[in-house]
């Protein structure tokens, strides 16, 4: 029987959530530890678990159909990798950082500086959009430290909360790009193994969806559904339910977690009362 093969971070920070994310859409994974390699119970999955830096020539070679992966990666590795879903977890950016000393006005500013990196291609990509030369230093880890030891002036690397920037006395003076981590695919995925994957996507659309949206239930005397339904986005249309007590109904609806503060006060002023906020396992459109 036809497999699709997907590759997943051994370990390290993907690791995790992409398990998770699998597990979500119904996917059984079993995997012991120091497991390189696994199938999927209850789907036609087999998980190969490798290292993040070496899964963006796997796929290009096809050696795995697809993979969970920092968009980062792929897009400093480039080959013809496509990205199929963004998953919402591993967000970061790759940003240029200067010690706090240092006056930065503009990229001119670093023209003939040394800059450590661990992205070289997407940093010259970056530099020569502007026409700046600068002398590359590429370190596979530890990049903050470089401005402190006298390596370099300045350094290109992955920023999150920043606090690695702050521990080194850096400051973020250029963001390069935004990334998450993605579904990316082979170039050569045969159609066979590409139905599988429609199937394994279809389930993921889901399972992200469902994440970014609460079920809403709020009371609401009669008189006030048509101006509370009006504020609510829902799927369709809401559902409206009569209440025991007379001329009361429940309003049901789903609002995406993004949306929900800003709405909250206008449900309230509209007359919504006891609200309640559930969680959505999965949604399916
Ligand atoms: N501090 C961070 N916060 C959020 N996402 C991050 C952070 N650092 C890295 N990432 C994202 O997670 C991915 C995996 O990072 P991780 O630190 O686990 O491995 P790595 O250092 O890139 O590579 P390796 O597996 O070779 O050690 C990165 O490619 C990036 O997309
Ligand atoms: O902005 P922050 O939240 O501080 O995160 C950024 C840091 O996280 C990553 O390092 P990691 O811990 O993965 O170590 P590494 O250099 O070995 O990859 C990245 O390379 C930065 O150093
Ligand atoms: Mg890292």
């Amino acid at each position: 029987m036809t497999q699709l093969k997907i590759a997943i971070q051994k370990s390290g920070r993907l690791n995790e959530d992409s398990l998770n994310i699998l597990k979500d859409a119904g996917i059984s994974v079993s995997n012991g530890l120091n497991q390189l390699k696994s199938s999927a119970s209850n789907f036609p999955l087999e998980i190969l678990f490798l290292r993040n830096s070496d899964i963006p020539q796997y796929l290009i070679d096809g050696v795995v159909d697809i993979a969970i992966i920092g968009e980062n990666l792929l897009v400093e590795k480039g080959g013809n990798i496509s990205v199929l879903e963004k998953l919402d977890f591993s967000k970061c950016k790759v940003s240029l950082a200067v010690p706090k000393s240092f006056q930065y006005n503009s990229i001119k500013d670093l023209e003939g500086k040394k800059i450590a990196t661990s992205y070289p291609n997407t940093l010259n990509k970056y530099l020569n959009q502007f026409g700046i030369e600068a002398e590359l230093h590429e370190i596979s880890g530890s990049v903050e430290i470089a401005p402190n030891i006298g390596l370099a002036d300045a350094i290109c690397d992955i920023v999150s909360s920043g606090s690695t920037l702050f521990q080194n006395n850096l400051k973020e003076v250029e963001v390069l790009f935004r990334s998450e981590a993605v579904i990316a695919v082979s170039p050569i995925i045969t159609p066979e193994k590409q139905v599988i994957l429609d199937k394994l996507h279809f389930r993921i659309k889901s399972v992200l969806k469902a994440r970014s949206s609460n079920y809403v239930l709020l009371n609401a005397p009669n008189d006030k559904i048509e101006d509370i339904v009006k504020i609510l986005p829902g799927m369709r249309s809401p559902t409206v339910l009569p209440l025991a007590a007379a001329g009361w109904s429940s309003i049901h609806t789903v609002i995406e977690k993004s949306k929900f503060w800003e709405l909250i006060d206008e449900l309230k002023n509209a007359g919504a009362e006891g609200i309640l906020v559930i969680p959505i396992e999965k949604m399916v459109l």
